[in-house]
C-alpha cells in the first residue's frame, strides 16, 4: 500500500502553524501536554522545531508545572513506551534490560529518577518517567544534545503511595519501596550494568528521596559520571541567581556583599544543597569556610535547625546552629525577626508559606529583600509574584522554581526571575560530554554558576533580571559548557586533547556547531502521519 499522499498546497509553515494552533486550542494545561508527547511521536523534528521558537510557550508545559500533572496522572494518560523502565524485578539482570534500549551507541546522557519524590509531589512510583523525559527535552531544545542520544530512565521499585497501589490502572510494580542493603545492591547493579552498556554516558540523578539523593550522589561520584540535578544543579543555578540578586539588593542597601545572611525555608536535598553551594559567595565575597557557613541559616519542619536538636539527620548537621540556645523557634517571622536576613529561599514544597507577614517582616528589614520561592510545581510554591510585588511595594528581588509571568504595578512593569536548575544542567551535560570529563566535580559545579551570572546582557541587567531570558538558552548553555570545560581541563578530569587547543572564541563556535538542530521540514516526514 503506499503511503498516504498530502495535498500538494501543504507548506510547512501551514503545518507548524496547525500544530501551534491545535495546541493553542487545548483549554488544559495537561491536554496540552499529551498533545505534545503525541506530536513528538508523530513527526519529532516538527516538535522539536516548534519548540525551539516558542520555548516560554511550550517548556512550561513540558516541565515544571505541567509535567508534575503529567506525572501525577501518568498512569492514566499513558499513550506507548517512550523510556527505560528498569524494575526491582530485573534485579540479577539488568544489564540485559539496558541492553534493550535501541540507540545503545548513541547514548551519551541518562536522566534516571526512582520516582520517590518528583518535584514536590511526593512519591509517585513509576510514574515518574516524564521528569526523566521533560529533563532531556531540555538538554535537546536548551542544549543541542541529539535525541537519539538521551537515555530516559525510570527505576520502577515500587511505591509506598497507597493510592498508587490501589489503582488498578497504575503501571509500575506494586509493592513497597526497598530500603537499606536491598536498595543500594540494586544501585550497585545498575549502576555497574549502566557503565557497561553505555560505556560514554553521563548520568544525571533526579528526584530521588532527599536521604537517597545524598548517599547515591557521594556513593558514585568519583566511580562514574554522574551528578545529582536537585543537589548541584539547583546549587549551581541560585549561587547564580543570589549572586546578581545581592548586587541588587547591596546597591540599594550599601550593605557589602559578606554582609548577607540568608534563611533557608525547606532543609531537604534542595535546601541544603543550595545552602552548601552558597558557601562560595560568601568565601568569593572574602570570608572564611566558617564565617560562609556562620551566614546561612536553615528552617525545617520543626522550626530553626539549632544543633542541640535530639535524632537530627546527617545533611542537616553542618548548618546546624549553636549560637541559639532558647526554646524551638518555628514561628517564620519569629525566626525571620531573630536571624534578620537579607534573603529567605524556600526550598519547603509548602504553598503560601511566605505570607503576608512573613514578607513584610523581610520587607521592614531590607530595602530590597531577596524572597526566592523555589518550589515546585507552582501548586506548591511559597509565594505568589503578583503577592510578593504587592506586599513589598514592588521592592522585591525575585526568583521562582516555576514560570510566573511578568505585571505591571504601580505604573512599571515587573520580570520575575526562573530559579530552576534547567538553566545549568543542559549546560553542564553537554560540557561533560565534549571534553569526556571522568566525573563532574564540585569546581566545575561552581564555574557553571559563575558563567550563568556572567551571562546577563546589558538590556537583561537594566531589567534588574537575575537570571537571563529563556530564549537565549542555547547561548548560556554554551557559556556554561566552556566554563565547565575549561575547569574540567584545569583538574586534568577531561579526555578530549583537542578541545586544549582551543582558544575560548573558537570554543565557543565549536560548541554551537555541535549543537543539534532539527533539519529543515520537508514534506515526505508528514507521510507517517
Ligand atoms: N527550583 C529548582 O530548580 C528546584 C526546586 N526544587 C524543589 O524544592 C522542593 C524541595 O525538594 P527536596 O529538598 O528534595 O525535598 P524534601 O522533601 O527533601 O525537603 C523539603 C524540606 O522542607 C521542609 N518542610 C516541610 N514542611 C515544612 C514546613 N511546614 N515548614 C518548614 N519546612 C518544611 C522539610 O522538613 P523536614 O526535613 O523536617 O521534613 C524538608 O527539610 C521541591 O518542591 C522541589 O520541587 C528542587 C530542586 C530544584
Ligand atoms: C526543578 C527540579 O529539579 C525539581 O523541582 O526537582
Ligand atoms: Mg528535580
Amino acid at each position: 500500500m503506499s503511503p498516504p499522499r498530502f495535498p500538494p498546497q501543504f507548506a510547512n509553515t501551514d503545518h507548524r502553524q496547525r500544530s501551534l494552533l491545535q495546541l493553542r486550542s487545548k483549554q488544559i494545561a495537561l491536554e496540552k501536554y499529551i498533545y505534545l508527547n503525541g506530536l513528538k511521536e508523530r513527526d519529532s523534528h516538527l516538535f522539536y522545531d516548534i519548540l525551539l521558537e516558542n520555548m516560554q510557550e511550550m517548556i512550561p508545559i513540558l516541565y515544571t508545572p505541567t509535567v508534575g500533572e503529567a506525572c501525577v496522572n501518568y498512569s492514566h494518560i499513558w499513550r506507548r513506551p517512550e523510556g527505560l523502565y528498569v524494575s526491582i524485578n530485573d534485579k540479577g539482570r539488568i544489564r540485559d534490560v539496558l541492553a534493550t534500549w535501541p540507540n545503545l551507541i548513541d547514548g551519551r546522557i541518562a536522566v534516571v529518577t526512582d520516582g520517590s519524590r518528583i518535584l514536590g509531589l511526593g512519591d509517585l512510583g513509576a510514574n515518574g518517567l516524564p521528569i526523566s523525559i521533560g529533563k532531556l527535552d531540555l538538554y535537546i531544545a536548551g542544549a543541542g544534545i541529539k535525541p537519539l542520544s538521551t537515555v530516559p530512565i525510570c527505576l520502577d521499585l515500587g511505591t509506598n503511595t497507597q493510592r498508587y497501589l490501589d489503582d488498578p490502572l497504575y503501571i509500575g510494580v506494586r509493592r513497597p519501596r526497598p530500603t537499606g542493603p536491598e536498595m543500594d545492591a540494586f544501585m550497585d547493579e545498575f549502576m555497574e550494568a549502566m557503565k557497561e552498556v553505555f560505556p560514554t554516558l553521563l548520568v544525571q540523578f533526579e528526584d530521588f528521596s532527599t536521604d537517597n539523593a545524598f548517599k547515591y550522589l557521594d556513593r558514585y561520584r568519583y566511580q562514574y559520571r554522574v551528578f545529582n540535578d536537585d543537589i548541584q544543579g539547583t546549587g549551581s543555578v541560585i549561587l547564580s541567581g543570589f549572586t546578581n540578586a545581592a548586587r541588587l539588593a547591596s546597591a540599594a542597601s550599601g550593605l557589602p556583599p559578606s554582609d548577607h545572611k540568608i534563611l533557608f525555608f525547606g532543609a531537604g536535598s534542595a535546601g541544603i544543597g543550595v545552602a552548601k553551594q552558597l558557601l562560595s559567595f560568601f568565601t568569593m565575597s572574602g570570608l572564611s569556610p566558617e564565617e560562609a557557613r556562620s551566614r546561612i541559616y536553615t528552617v525545617d519542619s520543626k522550626g530553626l535547625i539549632t544543633a542541640d536538636r535530639k535524632g537530627l539527620q546527617e545533611h542537616k548537621k553542618f548548618f546546624a546552629r549553636t549560637d541559639y540556645n532558647g526554646p524551638p523557634m518555628t514561628d517564620l517571622v519569629d525566626i525571620i525577626n531573630y536571624v534578620k536576613p537579607t534573603a529567605l529561599l524556600g526550598l519547603s514544597t509548602i504553598k503560601n508559606a511566605f505570607s503576608e507577614q512573613v514578607v513584610k517582616a523581610m520587607s521592614a528589614l531590607n530595602k530590597r529583600p531577596v524572597i526566592f520561592p523555589l518550589s515546585n510545581p507552582s501548586s506548591l510554591c511559597e509565594l505568589e509574584y503578583q503577592d510578593a510585588v504587592e506586599w513589598t511595594d514592588g521592592k522585591v528581588i525575585f526568583a521562582s522554581g516555576s514560570p510566573y509571568k511578568p505585571l505591571s504595578y504601580g505604573g512599571v512593569m515587573h520580570e520575575p526571575g526562573q530559579g530552576n536548575n534547567m538553566y545549568i544542567f543542559p549546560g553542564i551535560g553537554l560540557g561533560s560530554i565534549l571534553c569526556k570529563t571522568r566525573h563532574v566535580s564540585d569546581a566545575m559545579v561552581e564555574q557553571a554558576a559563575i558563567a550563568l551570572a556572567s551571562s546577563l546582557t546589558e538590556d537583561e541587567k537594566a531589567a534588574e533580571l537575575v537570571y537571563p531570558r529563556l530564549e537565549r538558552i542555547r547561548d548560556i548553555s554554551a557559556q556554561v559548557a566552556i566554563a565547565v570545560i575549561r575547569q574540567a581541563q584545569k583538574e586534568k578530569l577531561d579526555d578530549n586533547a583537542y578541545l586544549r587547543t582551543l582558544p575560548d572564541s573558537d570554543l565557543l563556535g565549536l560548541i554551537h556547531d555541535k549543537m543539534w538542530q532539527p533539519p529543515a521540514l520537508h514534506l515526505q516526514s508528514f507521510t507517517r502521519l
